[in-house]
């Protein structure tokens, strides 16, 4: 600590600050970004959780870590004091409480955050060439914690950073997850309502379309200063989030950017691609390429994986044209595989053996989704909604299936939104993490937790393999949601 100078204070965060220092050796200037919690508090793991793995990150589209430290101490607790004047002489002793300080020291990115600068243009829109060039290195982040089978978690404009070079730095990796990580196991995540995907309302793994998704949203706000998703009652916005439904994008726009932001809102992962495949075989690829500083270029790829990724491009595009033709053979080829297992998803178990491909529930019990089924979209805010692209419309929709989505207009999703009733729709655009309170003390290591990195999980690998992973821990966050609002 003694080796910093604080410069100023930039900014509070829900748990600490986050301070500007300077280096008093070399006078480089650092994020320093303090978080004080009692011990006991899930947010202590949340600031070691992005210590650790901030420190396994370098890459130049990621925010460099240097260094963090823990510090814990015992602070009394006062609240006996107020009562004494009923127990006057056997309170004597005061309680105490451990606190834990995590400070971690990162690279400090002078140019903000991109939701001041969204906010800086005033309605004026950014131009193509900005847009893409910071999207470009926004995938290249985020393909280097998919990599490293990393997911953020918590991708949204205020959590992304531009440095006085105009280059862009994922940050906040405060609810990232490694998956081979125990604390992965011991958290789970709801995230930034506003960028949340559907699958997570509903109650579905988290998974790498899920980074997608959010990072569909950034793009979005970047192209229209506007989030896809707005509303102005939690319903309208869980409904619109789950529906897919936006307002295009404006038609100047190149047709790439808005045929990659239809995929990224594809209301199934499955259906979203991979950060790799926005990156070497989407059709936005070549227009991103052109906008990547040379050096960052994916020329590490070695010629044999492109092949297999273009063969395997070829090979979806196949099947789609080979399902509009109703070749038989390969649409049943194609949905045994699909309908047996929805989401392509092979996951570790703890000790990091590789377990059978993840199937989802065929009939997820109790889950948003069935009970929007039945859920009345009257909403004030479903203005987007009138606008906006009824997914039902597009190709392809059998007519059972826009019967099921119709079908959403009856009853209110109780559970869910009488949960949500009291809590104001600015709260959206918080990080919410939730921690599971049934954990075994002995299961949370008191130190800073080791990210054991699988290498054989860094070596690039071919779409096939690379299609989707995902926590690997269910449970019902809309229970712990309950618990937290009754609290
Ligand atoms: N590396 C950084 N460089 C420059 N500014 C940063 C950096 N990290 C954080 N900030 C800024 O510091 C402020 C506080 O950030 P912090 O991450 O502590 O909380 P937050 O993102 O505002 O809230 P929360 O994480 O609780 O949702 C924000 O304005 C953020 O833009």
């Amino acid at each position: 600590m003694d080796r910093y100078t604080v410069l100023k204070v930039i900014g509070e965060g829900s748990f600490g600050r986050a301070l500007l220092v300077q280096l008093n050796t070399d006078k480089v200037k650092w994020v320093m970004k303090e978080i004080r919690l009692p011990k006991a508090e899930g947010g202590v793991e949340s600031a070691r959780a992005e210590a650790v793995l901030l420190s396994t990150m370098t890459h130049p589209n990621i925010v460099a870590f240097r260094e963090s430290f823990e510090d814990v101490y015992p602070i009394h607790t006062n609240w006996i004091h107020c009562f004494s004047f009923l127990f006057p002489l056997s309170v004597i002793a005061l309680s105490f409480q451990m606190m834990a300080i995590c400070t971690s020291v990162m690279e400090f990115c002078s140019g903000g955050d991109l939701l001041q600068k969204i906010r800086q243009q005033n309605g004026s829109l950014f131009p193509e060439d900005v847009i893409l060039r910071w999207f470009s290195q926004m995938c290249l982040g985020t393909k280097h914690i998919h990599d490293k089978r990393v997911l953020h978690r918590d991708l949204k404009s205020k959590n992304i950073f531009l440095t006085d070079h105009g280059t862009i730095k994922l940050g906040d990796f405060g609810s990232a997850c490694a998956l081979n990580s125990a604390k992965g196991y011991a958290q789970t995540y709801v995230g930034t309502p506003y960028y949340v995907s559907p699958e997570i309302w509903d109650n579905q793994p988290y998974n790498n379309k899920s980074d997608i998704w959010s990072l569909g949203c950034v793009l979005y706000e970047l192209c229209t200063l506007r989030h896809p998703f707005e509303a102005r009652s939690w319903k309208s916005l869980i409904l619109k989030v789950c529906r897919g439904s936006y307002t295009p994008l404006p038609s100047r726009l190149p047709y790439e950017l808005h045929y990659l932001i239809k995929h990224m809102f594809k209301t199934n992962p499955r259906d979203r691609p991979s950060i790799h495949t926005i990156l070497s075989s989407h059709r936005v690829s070549r227009l991103l390429h052109k906008h990547l500083p040379e050096e960052q270029i994916l020329k590490k790829e070695s010629k044999e994986l492109t092949e297999k990724r273009v063969n395997q491009w070829r090979k979806e595009e196949g099947e789609k044209v080979a399902m509009f033709l109703g070749q038989k053979s390969l649409l049943n080829t194609t949905t045994t595989k699909d309908s047996d297992i929805s989401f392509k998803i092979s996951s570790e178990n703890r000790t990091g053996n590789i377990v059978a491909r993840k199937r989802w529930a065929k009939e997820p019990s109790n889950t948003v989704l069935q009970v929007f089924r039945n859920a009345d979209i009257i909403s004030s805010g479903d203005t987007a909604t009138a606008q906006g692209s009824d997914p039902t419309k597009e190709e392809g929709f059998t007519e059972m299936q826009k019967l099921e989505r119709r079908q959403w207009d009856k009853d209110p999703p109780e559970r869910l939104l009488s949960l949500l009733e009291k809590a104001p729709l600015s709260t959206a655009f918080s990080t919410y993490i939730i921690h599971r309170h049934n954990l075994n003390d002995d299961d949370a290591p008191d130190g800073p937790e080791e990210v054991h990195v699988d290498q054989n999980r860094l070596e690039p690998r071919s779409d096939d393999e690379d299609t989707d992973f995902e926590e690997d821990c269910q449970f019902d966050w809309q229970a712990e949601l309950e618990k937290m609002f009754v609290c």
